[in-house]
């Protein structure tokens, strides 16, 4: 077992919604140089997924849920680290040796980094480690230019993983969002995701030396680059992003849900930030997990279990500035009118052009 560290470093992964944060994690902590890690995932949206998707769940394995972890859920952020590390000297939990929080793909990562200095207690046993931001590589540069959250997240990264660089048609696009993560972050190791497939060392190895210098200051972090200047401040983000969840306790004809979801993406892709679920599905005995960013919807993967052992769909949206009332009434509309010629309604359809 490894050593027990004076100070605990806290790795950040950190990235925008559905660049590929999870996916990695999972990857990762497969890794047996992770064995000795507690996780806190943190989720945007009314209930949390994640956690079942990284497929391990145990007492160091946490929850941080309903918000985001820059804002609403800091104070709950401190509270599950200090409980962490009371149950680790109380023995109650496995003496982990480093804590990966995975953020929203929404969050801002300097308050989050700027909780465990600030904090009267976590600042005597935590320290902050590496922040590794995923970047995708089909919707990156757009949502570099739209979300200041993004650029805040590439900006601070010590490593910066891109991902689905496979899913890139256009290389030219590739390199240009390259260039642009120099502006923002010249110093940051980057690692392409799939070819150079990074591993737990190449990602939270101890080399923090690089931030000291990017991020101290008086007041604590900062970043100054020549087209980004960002503070240990929050600001004020994701204001017109909402998060819905729609349930439905019967199977769900995968044809008529394709069509409905082509409809929503093909009216507002670019304002539908993240659609994440796990489907009952007409005959399929089990879980089917989908997941969707602006225009891309990543093929369907079968899951081993029901997560809590629940046999029913759960789709989580997030959405820029769309009517979530509409939508939900949109889905609705199709799941319940049931899925015998696997068209949506006229209703749902109208719902999602007004939305
Ligand atoms: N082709 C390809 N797909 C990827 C890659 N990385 C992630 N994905 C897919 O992208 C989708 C979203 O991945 P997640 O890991 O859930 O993304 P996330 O950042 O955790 O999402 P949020 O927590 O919702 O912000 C999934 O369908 C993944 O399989 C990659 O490098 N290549």
């Amino acid at each position: 077992m490894a050593e027990m560290p004076a100070f605990t470093p806290v790795h950040l992964l950190t990235g925008f919604l559905g660049s590929g944060k999870t996916t990695l994690l999972k990857r990762l902590l497969a890794d047996p140089a992770l064995a000795d890690t507690a996780v806190l995932i943190n989720e945007f949206g009314e209930i949390g997924l994640d956690h079942h998707l990284v497929e391990r769940i145990d007492d160091t394995m946490v929850l941080l849920q309903s918000g985001c972890v820059c804002c609403t859920v800091r104070g709950e952020l401190a509270d599950a680290l200090r409980e962490l590390h009371s149950k680790r000297e109380r023995g109650l939990v496995p003496p982990f040796t480093r804590v990966i929080i995975e953020s929203t793909g929404l969050a801002d990562p300097f308050p989050v980094l700027s909780t465990l200095k600030s904090d009267p207690v976590l600042r005597h046993h935590f320290r902050a480690g590496t922040v590794v931001t995923t970047v995708d590589a089909v919707n990156g540069l757009a949502q570099l230019d739209t979300y200041v959250e993004s650029t805040r997240q590439a900006a601070i990264a010590d490593r910066l993983v891109i991902t689905k660089a496979d899913l890139c048609e256009d290389k030219a696009d590739l390199s240009r969002l390259l260039s642009r993560l120099t502006e923002f972050n010249p110093d940051a190791q980057r690692i392409m995701a799939g070819s150079d497939d990074p591993d737990a060392d190449a990602l939270f190895g101890d080399d923090v030396a690089q931030r000291a210098t990017k991020l101290q200051s008086p007041s604590g972090f900062y970043c100054d680059t020549p087209t980004l200047r960002v503070t240990a401040e929050g600001v004020a983000l994701h204001t017109a992003i909402s998060s819905f969840v729609v349930t439905v306790d019967r199977p769900i004809d995968w044809t008529g849900f394709g069509i409905w979801l082509t409809m929503l993406l093909n009216r507002h892709g670019e304002r539908v930030l993240r659609v994440k679920g796990i489907l009952d599905l007409v005959g399929e005995d089990r879980p089917v997990a989908v997941h969707g960013v602006q225009y891309l919807v990543h093929p369907p993967v079968h899951l081993d279990a029901w997560p809590l052992g629940e046999r029913v769909s759960r789709l989580v949206f997030i959405v820029d500035g769309l009517d979530a009332n509409l939508l939900k009434r949109s889905f609705n509309a199709f799941a319940l009118a049931g899925n015998s010629n696997a068209r949506p309604q006229p209703e749902a359809a109208a719902q999602i052009r007004n939305a």
